[in-house]
């Protein structure tokens, strides 16, 4: 008898067609963080990736070598195509580059309905590359953050948005206090720029902390992993969890990321979207590497 090759139809929480998750950011060229980190999180974790483009970067694991913002209405126009035909269960944004992208973000996320919305608010590389012009911070705080489900700074981005200097875990629950201020219903601020042995985030909902708690893996293979934790929160919210349980599952999530990063070019490589795939033990993973070959 012949075998049944065709692919079982899919059946999920939205019937025939699967979660539909949404990315507003710039593209990285090295594959490892942008638009190529988020359709690949979105993917593994069972969604349909959609995109519109706010910039290009010409990237690598070693720096980023240029970068140039499209125009705001085309930004605009990529937003109107995608919703008014697809629509989004949940989207992000996570490069916006300049002042009027962020606004016409803004516009969009407002004409067009769009949440849950999860803001990364994207503003250097690892290597200190400007993706967001300084001056347009003002626009992020008062057009977009509002507008915001879940907000996931880093420290450096926490303190430029507060003013504070933010070292301690008590000055990243005031941190997220005033972050919550602005306006999203909920705030992550991640600890990945600390040391220590636990790489801890701090998260608020407007009336309990919560923290999202990790060990904390030795290795340079960190690029891109706040756009993965951000996107693998779209994927989560987009198959309708609850946040805080899409944070707990989106922290996993990066944190085997991580752990199981190969080897790919000569500086801060990339982290393994793709290790809910079986890939969690490649040979050259980051933790294989410090452990040495087998056995040793
Ligand atoms: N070395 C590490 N070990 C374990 N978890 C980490 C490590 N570095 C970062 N994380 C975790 O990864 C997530 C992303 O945090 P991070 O602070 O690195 O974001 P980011 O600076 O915005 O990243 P990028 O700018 O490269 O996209 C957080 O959950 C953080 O705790
Ligand atoms: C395009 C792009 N977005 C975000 C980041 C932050 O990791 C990056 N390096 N590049």
């Amino acid at each position: 008898m012949a075998k049944d090759v065709s692919v079982p139809a899919f059946v999920g929480p939205f019937g025939d067609r699967p979660p539909i998750a949404l990315t507003i950011a710039g593209s990285d060229s090295g594959g490892g963080a942008g638009i190529q980190a988020d359709l690949k999180t979105f993917t593994v974790l069972g969604c349909f990736g959609t995109s519109v483009l706010t910039a290009i970067t010409a990237q690598n694991t070693l720096g980023v070598q240029a970068a140039e913002a499209l125009e705001p209405s085309l930004v605009l126009q990529q937003m109107r195509s995608v919703m008014s035909d697809i629509g989004a269960d949940a989207a992000k944004t996570g490069m916006l580059a300049n002042a009027a992208v962020v606004e016409a973000v803004a516009q969009g996320v407002r004409e067009l309905g769009i949440r849950p919305l999860v803001i990364d608010p994207v503003m250097m590389a690892k290597g200190g590359e400007p993706l967001l012009a300084p001056e347009a911070r003002t626009a992020l705080v008062e057009e977009l953050l509002p507008l915001a489900t879940v907000i996931t700074p880093n420290i450096p981005e926490a303190e430029a948005l507060t003013g504070l200097r933010i070292g301690s875990l008590d000055e990243m629950r005031e941190a997220v206090r005033r972050l919550h201020g602005l306006g999203p219903a909920w705030v992550v601020v991640k600890g990945g720029h600390r040391t220590g042995p636990e790489a801890v985030d701090v998260v608020f909902d407007g009336t309990r902390f919560h923290e999202l708690r990790a060990p904390r893996i030795d290795s340079d293979r960190t690029h891109g992993t706040g756009c993965t934790f951000s996107s693998a929160i779209t994927a989560y919210l987009a198959h309708g969890l609850p946040v805080l349980d899409a944070l707990r599952r989106a922290k996993t999530f990066v944190t085997r990321a991580i752990e199981t990063a190969p080897r790919i070019g000569g500086g801060h490589g990339p982290t393994n979207h793709l290790w809910p795939m079986g890939t969690t033990r490649l040979p050259g993973s980051a933790v294989e590497a410090k452990r040495g070959p087998a056995g040793a």
